[in-house]
Order: structure tokens, then sequence, then C-alpha cells
């Protein structure tokens, strides 16, 4: 997968200002005259581009942003999965696991048990910056291996999934508030996606059924964040071409929030293999892959292009995310990419 990051670079202390091109901003400004910033100017636009079987794991935006993230897609379908976070229900009972191996002797195991478990043994097991349940405990019954594969069940990404999005291309998806601080999002890695009730906006898809299979084709979202340390007051306001509709929908979530705006109300799309900002047909892109080539993006790619090589995505991408979303190193994180990231949170980077 390709990223690249515009309009800000983040560093030690927040985020270190610089332009938008041009063009990218003119979808920040209409995106802002939604409200969904309350005002801010989105000052922060992260390009990804997935071929098909790429995904990103579950993961939260974390706190360097205002608690709303604007995505237009562009090229292809996904599926947006949501997760319970970690520290939601038996969240903690994984943080335990990870931070045991990570930081407490390798032959110490702790597991979720039906019984109680003496306060003592909990303050054993910090969970830095979350309480450990009193469901922890550890159980001399079980060997070593059970109670692991135990608890890689009970915390599994699968369980813990409880919706998707459908984001058709050209659309804006608006993930903000509890569903943005509460929740993990992801994607899957899969060369096509079925179409279940998990689905949540399906009913605003007419032209797909339950049951359908989508083939993924490359991707390219435009994900817009305002910045929780850089201000900008820079909109001129002058731009209106969307949204004509706005479709709020809580899918089922207390005090979450969702909003996607059909494919139509976005006047935005990829043309072949590029992007075509609706503003000035003559900025087609020939491909994300190589903006270096296009003039006007220069800035962008040369001061703020976070590259993932592909093939390499796993270790790089977790890194690389947890700096575009935490501000955190990632020096400590190794394993696979969904283990990293989860301790790299658990380890206190975010809470
Ligand atoms: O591709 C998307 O729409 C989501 C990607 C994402 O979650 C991220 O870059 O933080
Ligand atoms: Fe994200």
């Amino acid at each position: 997968m390709f990223a690249c990051s515009s309009g800000g670079l983040p560093g030690p202390k927040g985020m270190v200002a610089e332009d938008l091109p041009v063009w990218l901003k003119s979808y920040g400004d209409q995106i802002s005259e939604l409200g969904i910033f309350e005002g801010k100017v989105p000052n922060h636009v992260l390009v990804n581009e997935y071929e098909p079987g790429q995904g990103i794991m579950p993961h939260e935006d974390g706190p360097a942003f205002y608690p709303t993230v604007s995505t237009i897609s562009l090229g292809s379908h996904t599926l947006l999965d949501f997760y319970y976070h970690l520290n939601h229900s038996e969240a903690e009972i994984a943080c335990g696991l990870q931070l045991n191996s990570a930081i407490t002797p390798a032959d110490t195991i702790i597991v979720p048990a039906k019984g109680g478990v003496s306060e003592e043994s909990v303050s054993q097991q910090p969970c830095l910056g979350t309480d450990v349940p009193a469901s922890l405990v550890e159980n001399s019954s079980h060997s070593e291996k059970e109670r692991e594969t135990q608890l890689l069940t009970e915390t599994s990404f699968e369980n813990r999934h409880f919706l998707s999005l459908l984001l058709q291309p050209r659309s804006l998806v608006v993930v903000q508030d509890d569903m943005y601080k509460s929740h993990l999002h992801g994607i899957r890695e899969a060369r096509e996606d079925v179409i279940t009730e998990h689905v949540a906006n399906l009913h605003m898809v007419p032209e797909v059924s339950l049951g359908d299979t989508l083939r993924r084709h490359t991707r390219i979202p435009l994900e817009h964040r305002a910045s929780a340390e850089v201000e900008d007051n820079s909109a001129d306001g002058d731009t209106v071409f969307y949204p004509k509709i706005h479709h709020p929908q809580t899918c089922g979530v207390p005090a979450a929030s969702v909003t996607i705006l059909s494919a139509m109300d976005c006047d935005v799309h990829l043309v072949g293999h590029g992007i075509e900002p609706a503003t000035d047909v003559n900025q087609t892109l020939p491909s994300v892959s190589s903006m270096k080539e296009v003039n006007n993006l220069e800035t962008l790619l040369v001061d703020s292009c976070i590259l993932l090589q592909q093939g390499a995505k796993h270790a790089s991408h977790a890194e690389n995310l947890l700096d575009i979303s935490t501000g955190c190193h990632a020096a400590s994180v190794s394993g696979s990419y969904g283990e990293a990231m989860e301790r790299a949170f658990c380890l206190g980077c975010n809470r």
C-alpha cells in the first residue's frame, strides 16, 4: 500500500504545519462546510492506495487529531470494519496478555476466570493506563498454551467485529465522536467482500444485496482530518458543490456517529488510475504512485509523503500509522501487525 500524508508532519511536539496542495485543500474546505469539524478546517490529508488484497489492521487514529475523520473513497468500494476496543469488556484481558509478554516475566500469564481475583494479584499486573478487571486471575489448571489460545479467541478481532460500512467509490464517510474515539476500525486484506448482515448501510446502496460478492479494485481514499495542535483559519469558503444529501446514521451503536454521503454527492472521482479533481480537469494525475512526476504535487510528495513499501507493509505500516496517528515512536513495535498495533496502544501511547 502506498500512503501520502499531507498538511502536516507528525512530530514529537505535534504537527508541523505545511500548506496543502490547492486541489486537495478545496475538498477540505468543502468538507468543513458540513460543520463536522466544528469550525475547524481539515488541515491534514492522508492519501492511501490499496491494491486488491490489501487492507489495514484494526487501529484507532489517536488523539493527535480532532475526533473526526472524513474519507472520500476513490476507485473502488471497500468495507470499513469496526471493532470493540480492547478496553471494551474483555479488553484488559488481551492487554494483560500482551503486556505479559512485553514487560512481565515470561512464566506469568494472566487469564480470564469465572471466579474472582484478589486485589493484590490485580495490582501486581498493571495494564498501563487501564485497570485490569477483577475477572482476571491466574488459572493453574490450564497449560500456558491453552490459556493463550483461550485469550486469543476471546479477544480476537473476529469476535470484536460488530459493524461494517460499505464505502462506495466517490462516497464520503464521516466517522466521529464515540465511533472515532471508542472503537477500532480497519479493512480486511481481501480481494473481494461478501455482503453480510454486518453491513449497516446496505439500505443506502440499492444496487447491492445481502449475499453479494464485490470484487475490489485499486482504491485511493482521501482522508481529511484536523490536527489537534495546528489551527487553520484560512477557509475561503467560495466553493460549494457537495453535499446535496446528508444521511445521518448511527448504525445501532449508542452515541456513535457515522455519516455517509452517497456516491453521487461527491464530485470527485478516479479516472483510470488517477485522481481527477473536479475543480480542474487539467490536473488529472496519472497515478498516485507516480505523484512525484506531477509538478503541482512535488511539495506533497517531497515534504510529507510516507511511502509504504509493497510487501513490507505489515511492519512498516504499523510504525507509520502509529507515527501518523499518535505521534508515538514505534521503536518498540514488533511482531505481527495486529499484535504490534495493539501492544503499542496498550503500552500507553494512546491511553
Ligand atoms: O482506507 C480507509 O478508508 C481507512 C484508512 C485508515 O483507517 C487510516 O488511514 O487511518
Ligand atoms: Fe484509521
